[in-house]
């Protein structure tokens, strides 16, 4: 099993340039992601959490404050194969098929496929995909391509997962049921995971803790423990103890009545 990395943002702030002038987009996130957790970070539109998730990745560099990833730069720890991510849009490589496309972050680290031809296989088997390792993402639906794109951000084994509205564009079955398969995976592989979500029933039904985020500059305004066993089954949607839970992450979003 995979131990996950602790995952930390530290005051850190981020100011984008518009029109000649500093935008401050986030300010003072402080969160502490332990090894092998699970978060859910929830927000308006524009409060910075897609932002977060570039910093955490090492692609943007933050104005103040640092992140770390196992006690390192994101950046080093993404050049080591140590974070995983999955966003929205599945962006497989159209002319790859599902085992091409899953392997495609060795390509990108120099790593060998040969070496790691069981693993894949193993991780297509865990999303469901068996019977789809040679199509091409042209002969899949939106559900199984969001598998592919599951299963290709666990190939290189990351300590850490990061995930921007992985389902957004999914129906709710779907959304449900890719739910269920990602805890099963989570399960599995126990990767410290980050996910970005506007789905509160989502947010509570997958993580240890849902974080609240306020806008403009996006900082962090609450957090929500979830104290529910795992596994969770789909049944938990309709129990009185998980819409307390959804109720007061939504109040804490709205903020309080007028
Ligand atoms: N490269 C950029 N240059 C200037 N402004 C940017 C840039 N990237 C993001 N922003 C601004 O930063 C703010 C935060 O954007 P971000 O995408 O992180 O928000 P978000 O919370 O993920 O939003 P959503 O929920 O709609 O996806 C927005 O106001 C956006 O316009």
């Amino acid at each position: 099993m995979v131990t996950g990395d602790a995952l930390e943002f530290r005051e850190v702030g981020k100011s984008y340039a518009v029109r000649g002038a500093a935008l401050p987009v986030i300010d003072g996130i402080d969160l502490a992601c332990p090894p092998g957790s699970f978060t859910a970070l929830i927000g308006p539109s524009g409060c910075g959490k897609s932002t977060l998730l570039r910093i955490a990745m090492g692609l943007e560099p933050v104005d103040a404050g640092a992140v770390t990833i196992g006690g390192q730069r994101p950046d080093i720890a993404r050049k080591a194969g140590r974070i995983g991510v999955a966003f929205q849009d599945a962006a497989l490589l159209p002319w790859r098929n599902v085992t091409e496309n899953v392997a495609l972050p060795l390509d990108v680290l120099g790593r060998s496929k040969r070496r790691a031809a069981a693993e894949i296989q193993h991780l297509i088997a865990l999303v469901g995909l068996e019977k789809f390792r040679s199509a091409v993402p042209a002969e899949l639906s939106g559900g199984m391509r969001q598998r592919v794109a599951i299963a290709r951000s666990l190939v290189t084994s990351p300590t850490v997962l990061l995930m921007d509205e992985p389902f957004g564009a999914l129906d709710l079955i779907l959304r449900r049921q890719m739910n269920l398969e990602l805890q099963r995976i989570w399960l599995e592989r126990r990767a410290t995971t980050l996910l970005v979500t506007h789905g509160i029933d989502e947010a509570v039904f997958l993580a240890d803790r849902v974080v609240v985020m306020g806008g403009r500059p996006g900082r962090i305004v609450g957090t929500i423990d979830v104290p529910l066993e795992r596994p969770r089954p789909t049944e938990l949607f309709r129990t009185a103890a998980f819409h307390r839970l959804t109720d007061e992450v939504e109040a804490m979003l709205t903020g309080p009545a007028p």
